[in-house]
């Protein structure tokens, strides 16, 4: 996955999803970290949609022990053909444990997606492109998930999303939560290059999420 085009990622914990993401989804967002037995479930993949690995650190949001076993899994998972991304965090890449993981990747022609997570609040538009540039730097996309308590920390995340797009830095960005939930849909307007919404709205995976089929038709309608 080049990511050169807008994305759309249908977040999961179980790959039994593909069929019913098909229809709108570009790949899965598979949540090695909330699933069951996650490598024998990529063994036994077959389905049409490209997979984007994530195994979210439990300090990062999400439920992965933070030990070498949370990047074995991201390393071996890069070794399935359907694995044509992996998700990295920033901090990972920072403290160095995560390059093994970037390289593995590469090796295997996957694209490396660089994460940052605010569940608090928006950072300030100078931190923000920080984040993102240290991001962008380390993968092939940088992506920026805060969370929004206002529209101006919407339009903060939009200005720098726009930013970096027209700098030809490929970025993906969203605000968490109620008050930034719109632009899930409205940052691809301004060069965000990745959306992730769940198949269905129960089974979000960040606060704010629409559901695949909304995702995709907001998206479709205002780009
Ligand atoms: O990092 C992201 C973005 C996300 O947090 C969101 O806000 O949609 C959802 C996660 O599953 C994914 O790994």
């Amino acid at each position: 996955m080049e990511f050169t085009e807008f994305t759309l990622a249908a977040s999961t914990d179980t790959l039994a999803d593909e069929p019913a993401a098909r229809e709108h989804a570009d790949c899965l967002e598979f949540r090695l970290d909330l699933a069951s037995d996650p490598l024998a479930a990529l063994d036994d993949y077959d389905g049409a949609l490209p997979v984007l690995a994530t195994n979210r650190a439990d300090w990062e949001g999400g439920a992965a022990a933070d030990d070498d076993a949370r990047l074995d899994a991201l390393c071996e998972a890069v070794g399935h053909d359907a694995v044509e991304a992996v998700d990295i965090e920033l901090e990972s890449m920072l403290d160095g444990d995560g390059k093994r993981v970037r390289d593995a990747a590469w090796d295997a022609d996957a694209s490396v997606v660089v994460s940052v997570h605010d569940f608090e609040g928006t950072p300030l538009r100078q931190d923000m492109r920080g984040l993102l540039g240290n991001a962008v730097e380390y993968g092939d996309v940088g992506k920026l998930a805060v969370t929004a308590q206002d529209r101006q920390d919407a339009l903060d995340l939009l200005t720098v999303t726009h930013e970096y797009a027209m700098a030809d830095e490929p970025v993906a960005t969203m605000a968490m939560g109620e008050a930034g939930r719109h632009t899930r849909a409205v940052a691809p307007v301004y060069g965000s290059k990745i959306g992730y919404a769940p198949v269905r709205a129960a089974d979000a995976t960040a606060p704010g999420q629409y559901d695949l089929e909304t995702l995709r038709e907001l998206v479709g309608e205002l780009s």
